[in-house]
């Protein structure tokens, strides 16, 4: 099978190097200019410094260009990827396409799956997420996801089709459990750099991870969600590593609110958008989800860390 990335992020970039050792894998970017300094380079200097490109990997600009019965992997944020398929509509229908984003859609409230089958509902929709850095998985370190796809045939091809040596899918079809979990842990992420750049200590950041797995699990569970889908590789397991990494975006956005220090603005956080889609969903389904709270008032501006802080510790006291 034959795959083209859409997508020349760190994440796009590190798939299609990391797939390329095993077929010819195409990486497509969305500006002329990158794709000539990746083809002249043979390396993504603005997204990805320092992994080699191997041969069997051709960077594209044009999409038309590639065969009928390729697989898509989408490697855009998620907040750019309903303009994405709208924007390759007739290039993108009717195929497998592989969402590779983590969040939840300011607006709908809905995950990548589901926009991609609002959006084109003759494609074949998967997921693939689960606790992994890009520049891990460009230096081939051992790595673990999810590969999640409503129909159990595709998810099965799927994953033989995109595991490597050093990179191993689970597969399951429990689609939702996969979409909340890679995009809440995100939103945890930075209220964890919070407590830790504002000196709170290790026991709180285990206590915000506890409480805010609960967070998740509440609201996977009310919509559909396998509780051992949140225990998996996206949920439990990506939790584990964004809470927990200063290589995190998400965590290093939540650092920098609690050092109260500037953060560069152009940087991918998935976490900061779905932390307010969730809000908002979560208040939809009149779930409590404190902590996500917090972390949009954060994002909006309407809560301090202190301010935050006091409000959950003054939250009645309840079973766990
Ligand atoms: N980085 C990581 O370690 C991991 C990332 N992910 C997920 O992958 C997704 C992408 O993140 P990542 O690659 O890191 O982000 P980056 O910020 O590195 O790159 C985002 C890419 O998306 C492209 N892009 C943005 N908007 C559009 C658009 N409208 N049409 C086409 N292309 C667009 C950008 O193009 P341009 O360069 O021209 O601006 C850029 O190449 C996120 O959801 C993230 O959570 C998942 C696991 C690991
Ligand atoms: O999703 C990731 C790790 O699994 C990447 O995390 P960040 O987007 O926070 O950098």
């Amino acid at each position: 099978m034959s795959v083209t990335v859409l997508g020349a992020g760190a994440f796009g970039t590190a798939l299609a190097i990391s797939l390329a050792g095993r077929g010819a894998v195409r990486l497509w970017a969305r500006d002329l200019g990158h794709v000539l300094e990746m083809n002249a380079t043979r390396r993504n200097e603005r997204r990805l410094p320092g992994a080699p490109f191997p041969d069997d990997l051709t960077v594209i600009d044009d999409l038309a260009t590639i065969p009928d019965t390729e697989t898509i992997l989408l490697a855009v944020p998620m907040q750019q990827l309903r303009r994405t398929l709208q924007a390759h509509g007739p290039v993108l229908a009717g195929r497998r396409l592989v969402a590779c984003c983590k969040g939840i859609e300011r607006g709908s409230g809905l995950g990548p799956v589901a926009v991609i089958s609002q959006t084109l509902p003759s494609a074949v929709p998967a997921l693939l997420s689960g606790p992994s850095f890009a520049a891990d998985i460009a230096s081939g370190l051992p790595t673990a996801l999810t590969l999640a796809c409503e129909d159990a045939e595709t998810g099965a091809e799927l994953q033989a089709d995109l595991s490597t040596a050093n990179l191993r899918l689970y597969r399951t079809t429990d689609v939702i459990g996969t979409e909340l979990g890679g995009a809440l842990k995100n939103v945890i992420a930075i209220a964890c750099g919070a407590v830790i750049g504002a000196g709170l200590g290790e026991s709180a950041r285990a206590a915000l991870m506890t409480r805010g797995y609960a967070e998740m699990q509440r609201m996977a569970l009310a919509l559909g969600a396998r509780a051992e889908t949140l225990a998996g590789l996206s949920g439990f397991g990506d939790l584990a590593l964004t809470c927990t990494s200063n290589l995190s975006r998400n965590y290093r956005l939540g650092l920098s609110i609690g050092r109260e220090e500037e953060f560069d603005r152009s940087i991918t956080v998935e976490g900061a958008a779905t932390a307010l889609a969730v809000t908002e969903k979560a208040a939809k389904m009149k779930l409590d989800m404190p902590i996500t709270d917090c972390v949009t008032g954060f994002v909006n501006q309407s809560l301090t860390l202190p301010e935050a802080m006091a409000q959950l510790l003054a939250r009645p006291l309840k079973e766990e």
